[in-house]
């Protein structure tokens, strides 16, 4: 992990550890890059990302020699993942898997693919025992999965061939401990963006720094992936966080765990049912009290834009004056505060909902405003 100095662990009331400015940060400046502790696959068919490092698979795909469904983007990532994450054991693990699931129709996607977690993470605590430490010291809260999930997955894995994990042994216990933690620490490694469909999932990964970002439904903090880019590093997995606005020392960064665009009601179920918590962030605090016709931030979004026209000018600069050293929104307007982080930090463009952050101040071009979903830069005088 790089750029550790500018953030440190420290408890939040209400919260578990969290993530802290350790100085002043600047709009877009990068305050972490992390690499993934393991990664594993999202789909249960055959996929057109690389078993390795999840780029799109441009030319012909080299198939695993030994097992039919991993395919790698070439012979360098093949013998890379021979040693990490596709040694044999997860080949020969993950052939019995997809064969058990062709022949039992008792297991829903999303069970399988808790499964190929399991794999990577156990083959993580022989490969990298360390690393598996780090994995297991992350937040897990055992009251979120089912009893029956663990059995289930538990007992699948232990048809799989053998493994000598010594000091962890492979327990009941240890699955579930595992499942707790991928719950709520995993990230999605989006597909590409394409207006006209969803984005689907290509892989998750655990990383260990990223992992103590707590949620806001109004985030100081964004993160960038780059997974198709750089095709000759093997960093292309990792998670870039970049700051929004300016954050002053001492503020908690933290990162919305979905679109920002999510009405109250939805987020508040989200984060119950997905993290078990209940947010009461401010930007919940201000919607908890508007009736249930009006749960949507858009809705109101456009009727502030709506008023907004006609003062144009005024308001360009009172944008600027509202939005003090902590980024937050003086209470223009009681009934809706937090309209300036849309207009300024939502991405417009149709079916994107992604949020905007300047590009690293010491980059030429800091002016320029980044989607983190669709990849669209905008000048941000021009929103
Ligand atoms: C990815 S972890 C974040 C780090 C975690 N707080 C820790 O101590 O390691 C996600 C968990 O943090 C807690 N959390 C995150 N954001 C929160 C918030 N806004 N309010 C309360 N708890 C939150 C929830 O328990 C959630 O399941």
């Amino acid at each position: 992990m790089e750029n550790n100095q500018l953030l440190k662990i420290s408890e939040i009331e209400g919260r578990g550890r969290g993530l802290v400015a350790t100085q002043p940060l600047k709009p877009g400046q990068i305050i972490l890059k992390d690499s993934p502790l393991l990664l594993y696959s999202a789909s249960v068919k055959n996929s057109t990302f690389c078993s390795n490092c999840f780029r799109v698979i441009l030319q012909s795909p080299i198939p695993c020699s030994w097992c039919t469904s991993s395919f790698f983007c070439t012979s360098n990532c093949q013998s890379i993942a021979l040693s990490s994450s596709h040694t044999p054991w997860v080949c020969q693990s993950l052939t019995h898997l997809r064969n058990t699931f062709s022949s039992h129709n008792n297991l829903n996607v999303d069970q399988q693919i808790q499964a190929f977690f399991l794999i990577s993470a156990y083959n993580l605590a022989v490969i990298s025992p360390s690393s598996f430490r780090v994995l297991l010291s992350l937040q897990g809260d055992l009251s979120f999965v089912s009893e029956s999930d663990v059995l289930l997955l538990h007992s699948l894995v232990a048809t799989c061939p053998s493994l000598n994990l010594g000091e962890f042994g492979f327990s009941k216990e240890l699955t579930a401990a595992l499942l707790a933690k991928d719950k709520v620490n995993a990230f999605g490694l989006m597909e590409p963006f394409e207006a006209d469909r969803e984005r689907g999932v290509r892989a998750y990964g655990i990383y260990p720094m990223a992992s103590f970002f707590n949620h806001d439904c109004l985030p100081n903090a964004c993160r960038f992936e780059y997974v198709d880019t750089d095709v000759n590093s093997r960093s292309n997995t990792d998670i870039v966080v970049r700051v929004i606005h300016d954050v002053p020392e001492g503020r908690e960064i933290c990162l919305s765990y979905f679109p920002v665009n999510f009405k109250y009601s939805e987020r508040q179920q989200r984060l119950k049912e997905d993290y078990g918590f209940t947010c009461n962030c401010d930007r919940c605090v201000v919607e908890a009290n508007w009736s249930d016709g009006e749960d949507d931030a858009m809705d109101k979004e456009g009727e502030e834009n709506e008023d907004e026209e006609e003062e144009d000018e005024e308001m360009e600069e009172d944008v600027d004056d509202e939005v003090n050293v902590n980024g937050k929104v003086e209470e223009r307007d009681q009934d809706f505060p937090h309209a300036y982080f849309f207009l300024r930090y939502m991405c417009n463009r149709e079916n994107c909902w992604g949020t905007l952050a300047p590009l690293p101040p010491d980059a030429s071009l800091s002016s320029v405003m980044e989607c983190n979903v669709c990849g669209n830069l905008s000048k941000s005088d021009e929103l």
